[in-house]
């Protein structure tokens, strides 16, 4: 997956996190490369992130085991409601054209729910929730590091991030070979993301971004080994006060030979906590541009079908705002 004639590869910063533990220079030195990456980009590749290559692999093989297994064995977390803290999902072509299994696992507080994660295969439960615990740790930690590039607190909303919901999604796009002829086959349509960030971890190349430096053209973002990505999502264009935006990504492919998988792990707030822009982010000179809200509010406008981005629905027009 993600090599294409008429789609070029995205120029991804890369930020060393293992630097934010120097002296005061190279650490604001790497603060400055966040908040260039969160105003340009809006999705930035992070190294020396803490999960171990050895937990990578193990946990991308336990999730392409479950993933390989008969639907039968699955069939039982399929659900409509969003708000199911475990949920299954399989998209093979139909109406829609997209071809995309999902398991979507709320994952904190862990012990709340790990045991309704699945146990087949037995190793499920042990592998992926020692990878959601690193991935929301590592969130936690560039989420200070992103507050700090906002000059805000280091600990701004700490106590509330770390009290709130992590979400993890596991994506399995299928392999669809040219022989199909189907022309372009879509893994997931395009969207932002609702968390404050989100960290990625895909197993090969196929996810796209719209680069808005270059006349808003999609662009592979290819994959660094070893590396994680972080997108900028609704809530921190919201907290940010529009300073930083959520980054517009879907997963399009020609065709390609073997599975490709994602690992998603979504920061938000709790599930009915309204986050607004900072109070430090609003003044005469940049009035308040997003209404407040929940989690809660995304996933229930995800549920009414409503094909405006949910972002849209929160930005304040300037007829608005003169009133
Ligand atoms: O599979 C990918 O690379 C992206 C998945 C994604 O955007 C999501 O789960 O929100
Ligand atoms: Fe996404």
């Amino acid at each position: 997956m993600g090599s294409s004639n008429n789609c070029n590869d995205m120029q991804v910063p890369l930020i060393n996190l293992s630097l934010l533990q120097q002296d005061s220079q190279t650490k604001s030195h790497v603060i400055k490369q966040i908040h260039q990456a969160c105003t340009s980009a809006g999705i930035f590749n992070v190294i020396n992130h803490g999960l171990s290559e050895t937990l990578i692999e193990e946990v991308l093989k336990v999730n392409a085991n479950f993933f390989e297994l008969p639907l039968v064995t699955k069939e039982g977390l399929i659900s409509d409601d969003i708000l199911k803290p475990v949920r299954f999902s399989t998209n093979q072509g139909g109406a829609q054209g997209i071809f995309r299994d999902f398991l979507k696992l709320y994952a904190h507080p862990l012990e709340e729910f790990l045991n309704s994660w699945p146990n087949n295969p037995p190793d499920y439960r042990d592998k992926m929730g020692r990878c959601a615990v690193e991935m929301r740790k590592l969130g936690i930690q560039i989420l200070g590091a992103i507050m700090e590039s906002l000059n805000l607190e280091t600990t701004f909303l700490k106590d509330n991030i770390e009290q709130g919901m992590h979400m993890v999604a596991i994506n399995s796009y299928p392999p669809i070979s040219e022989s199909k002829n189907i022309k372009k086959i879509i893994g997931a349509p395009q969207h932002t993301d609702h968390s404050i960030i989100t960290i990625l971890l895909q197993s090969s190349s196929g996810l796209q971004v719209m680069d808005r430096n270059d006349k808003n053209t999609w662009k592979y973002v290819p994959k660094l080994k070893g590396s994680l990505l972080v997108f900028v999502g609704d809530h921190l264009e919201v907290l940010s006060n529009g300073k930083y935006k959520s980054v517009l990504h879907r997963v399009v492919y020609e065709s390609c030979d073997e599975t490709r998988l994602s690992i998603a792990s979504f920061q938000s707030l709790g599930m009915d906590e309204v986050l607004e822009p900072a109070i430090e982010l609003v003044d005469e000179e940049h009035p308040k541009q997003y209404k407040g809200s929940s989690l809660r509010d995304f996933l229930k406008h995800l549920a009414s079908g409503e094909s405006k981005p949910f972002i849209e629905t929160l930005k304040i027009s300037s007829e608005t705002m003169e009133e």
